[in-house]
């Protein structure tokens, strides 16, 4: 694997160098060059070893922002390199079976202008590399199904450069600038007057009615794809059957079928109206009408269909298993009643984890809020606990979606932090392909500081754009990680402090949860279960008060979290951030400093050196003077202020490490009583409610320890309902006895 990494790195250092002007390959030589790329695409396939992920850019890739119809012709032949070709459009015909490395990578030819026949061999050809334009990850030898040979494109701006292995290609990086051309479709202005050097046996694409072909037929021929799973060729079979003999029931009822197969459900829906307007439809096609309903995420009409289905023939299973499925989504869409415990269960058994649950959106708004743009204010007083929402991702990419063996390199220029970007861009891209309609909604999040937001034209679906994708996943993205558990306190960073930055694989965006704005001290929670992300108040949250979640973890210290967060282009004004921006900056940086040091002891206190116990105690002592001192009366603080002793979040994870070591060396009175105040200091704010209900367990077990029965069953019984306010009424119980079956086990419970 270190070798193909060094040798990946050297050609990208070598293509680095100047280079002179080198000459046009010929046909053979490009074909040639072509079929090494597929002979190292199988060797690496057959040894199982790595694919790449990221690709080298030397330029930041560029999406066409022009309309087809504004743009000049050019050819293979007239390209310049290291130029971007604006005002024109590429139009080339492929030659070969595509492969699939970083890019899809085939061979382009020129097509003949007008006049005398030129040999094939003297026709202009050229290395395409398009990115982003498929969603899976991996390598592949063949990708005809994508790209057949002989497909006619047209390449709007196309960038042409020479790539990393010292060959020239044109280099296409936003899926929307390429146009596949069908085969039957000859009257495009741009191909007017255009030969190709040969015959190449292309089929792409549903082609029109060609005459002798039935109805009956053709129906016939989609019935057996269907059965051997060819969906997509199905479909083109019965949209023929369909030119030949519009307005068959049945036909638009199997269409509708294999639609539903590739989960294309608008589609679906659309042929199975269309099907119960010619005729009231079988029991399957109305079945299949509810199956369209249930996959639009319209729950409640499909209960209606299905209620009728149930009426109809309460034996068929999957009627019955359906419309149970339909009900339970809609006690989630409407009532936020999600069965969490089970979620997590179902996240755990599926993979990847594309979870089957509705949307919910609880009592809150969008609206603008002052110096950040969009963000979400409640509609009414909310309870600590409260559902605020729940969304399924847009896109995601789980880790375990990626090679194992995958080799992350980061030398996109434009990009050094992201280094799954592309996975999510191209699943991003594929999904406004296939729903147009969605891409509104996408493209209206925030892009960042310097990016106006984007012009829409009233019935015009707006186009793929890469980089604008690049930039909303840039400014939006989540991390999925595949559960949020609660564990026992530990002097590690524990599961719920450790950074969103941690999780470097795995990536996913989702639209509303984007509008969430960022507090260091937020109060509420994301939680992301599979492709779910749950938020949850953690805090009253008084009506019209906006509701904040973390991008980093609070205990982040002051200037870490400001670092970060200019990297992301603002600066935060929340209460933590306004607080230790009023210290003298000598006492932040003492602070710092006093962290990295504890830090740095953290091997050894984790072996539970007694040793240990001075030098932390003398650091914790130091950070508390970092601080201003407490007030010694009770302030009248608003229902949305932490007290003062809730701010001094650096105090946490030292104290911490003293309670471990005080533990270990079986002191477990003075043990208890620092866990005491570290659950006092935590606020219930963000991910600081997964510290409260471990560290009330640990102060359980202590008591326990102790022989303090009373006091181990009360904090018991604060774990448990600190759980409850992260996962719900109920859920929360569950969840709190299974993560802590061992404790209830030996310690019992009520
Ligand atoms: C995920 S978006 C949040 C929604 C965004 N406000 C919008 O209008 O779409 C992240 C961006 O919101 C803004 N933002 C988030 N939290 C902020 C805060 N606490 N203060 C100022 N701006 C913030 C920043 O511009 C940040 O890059």
């Amino acid at each position: 694997m270190n070798d193909h990494f060094t040798e990946a790195l050297q050609k990208m250092m070598l293509s680095q160098q100047p280079r002179s002007h080198r000459h046009r390959l010929t046909r053979k030589e490009h074909l040639q060059i072509h079929e090494k790329g597929v002979a190292g695409v199988r060797k690496i396939l057959a040894a199982g070893r790595f694919q790449l992920s990221q690709t080298f850019a030397n330029r930041a890739p560029h999406s066409s922002k022009a309309s087809l119809a504004n743009l000049q012709r050019i050819t293979l032949s007239q390209l310049t390199q290291d130029t971007v070709h604006y005002g024109c459009v590429l139009v080339c015909r492929t030659v070969v079976a595509p492969v699939k490395y970083t890019a899809v990578q085939v061979v382009v030819e020129d097509p003949i202008v007008n006049g005398p026949r030129t040999p094939k061999e003297d026709v202009v050809v050229d290395r395409l590399s398009l990115y982003n334009f498929v969603d899976f990850t991996g390598v592949r030898e063949d990708t005809s199904e994508w790209l057949p040979v002989g497909t006619r494109l047209l390449i709007k701006e196309p960038y042409y450069k020479v790539a990393s292995d010292g060959v020239p290609m044109i280099r296409c990086d936003n899926p929307g600038d390429v146009v596949l051309v069908p085969n039957e479709e000859v009257d495009r202005p741009l191909l007017a007057g255009l030969r190709w050097a040969d015959t190449l046996p292309i089929v792409y694409g549903p082609i029109g009615n060609r005459s002798g072909e039935s109805a009956e037929g053709l129906k016939r021929n989609g019935n057996e794809q269907f059965g051997r799973k060819e969906y997509v060729a199905a479909i083109a079979s019965y949209t023929r059957a369909l030119e030949v003999e519009p307005g068959s029931a049945i036909v638009l009822s199997n269409r509708a079928q294999a639609y539903l197969k590739l989960e294309q459900f608008q589609q679906a829906l659309d042929d199975v109206e269309a099907a119960l307007k010619i005729d009231d439809g079988s029991v399957k096609t109305r079945l299949r009408y509810a199956k369209a309903l249930y996959g639009s995420r319209k729950y409640e009409e499909a209960s209606v269909v299905l209620q009728k289905l149930v009426q109809l023939d309460a034996k068929i299973t999957e009627i019955n298993e359906l419309h149970l499925k339909a009900q339970g989504r809609i006690a989630e869409q409407h009532h936020g009643q999600y069965k969490m415990f089970d979620i997590f269960q179902e996240a755990r058994t599926t993979h990847p984890p594309y979870l089957d649950h509705a949307d919910h959106v609880g009592p809150v708004r969008i609206t603008a809020i002052p110096g950040k743009g969009r963000g979400i204010v409640t509609t009414r007083d909310v309870l600590e606990g409260t559902l605020i929402l729940c969304s399924k991702a847009y896109a995601v990419v789980f880790e375990d979606e990626l090679d194992a063996n995958l080799i992350k390199i980061s030398i996109d220029h434009s990009d050094k932090s992201m280094t799954n970007t592309p996975h999510i861009v191209a699943r991003i891209a594929k999904r406004i392909q296939k729903e147009p309609w969605t891409a509104k909604e996408l493209y209206e999040l925030h892009a960042g500081p310097d990016i106006p937001p984007m012009e829409f034209v009233d019935g015009e679906v707006p186009q793929i754009d890469i980089e604008r994708i690049k930039n909303i996943v840039r400014a939006n993205n989540f991390q999925p990680d595949d559960a949020f558990y609660p564990q026992a306190p530990s002097n590690d960073k524990s599961s719920a402090t450790k950074s969103r930055d941690d999780f470097q694989s795995g990536t996913g965006l989702w639209i509303l949860p984007s509008l969430l704005n960022h507090s260091c001290v937020p109060n509420a929670i994301y939680i992301i279960v599979g492709d779910l992300l749950f938020v949850r108040a953690m805090q009253n949250i008084p009506k019209d008060n906006e509701v904040c979640v973390p991008y980093l973890p609070c205990t982040n210290t002051y200037n870490e979290r400001v670092k970060k967060l200019k990297a992301r282009s603002f600066r935060c004004s929340c209460q933590l951030c306004v607080f230790e921006r009023a210290h003298p900056s000598h006492a932040r940086e003492t602070r710092q400093r006093l962290l990295k040091e504890h830090e740095r002891l953290r091997d050894r206190i984790r072996t539970g050196d007694p040793a240990m116990i001075p030098p932390l105690t003398n650091i914790i002592a130091q950070l508390r003077d970092t601080y201003p001192p407490l007030p010694t009366t009770s302030l009248l603080l608003s229902p949305t202020t932490l007290p003062p002793h809730q701010l001094r979040l650096g105090l946490i994870h030292p104290l911490i490490s003293l309670y471990h070591l005080r533990a270990s060396s079986g002191d477990f009175e003075s043990a208890v009583a620092i866990l005491r105040d570290v659950f006092e200091m935590q606020p219930r704010c963000g991910d600081l409610t997964v510290n409260r209900v471990d560290i009330a367990m640990a102060i359980a077990r202590m008591c326990d320890a102790l022989g303090e029965e009373m006091e181990k069953r009360r904090w018991m019984r604060v774990s448990e309902n600190e759980c409850e306010i992260i996962y719900g009424e109920g859920e929360g119980k569950r969840v709190w006895r299974e993560v802590f079956s061992k404790d209830v086990e030996m310690m019992g419970s009520d």
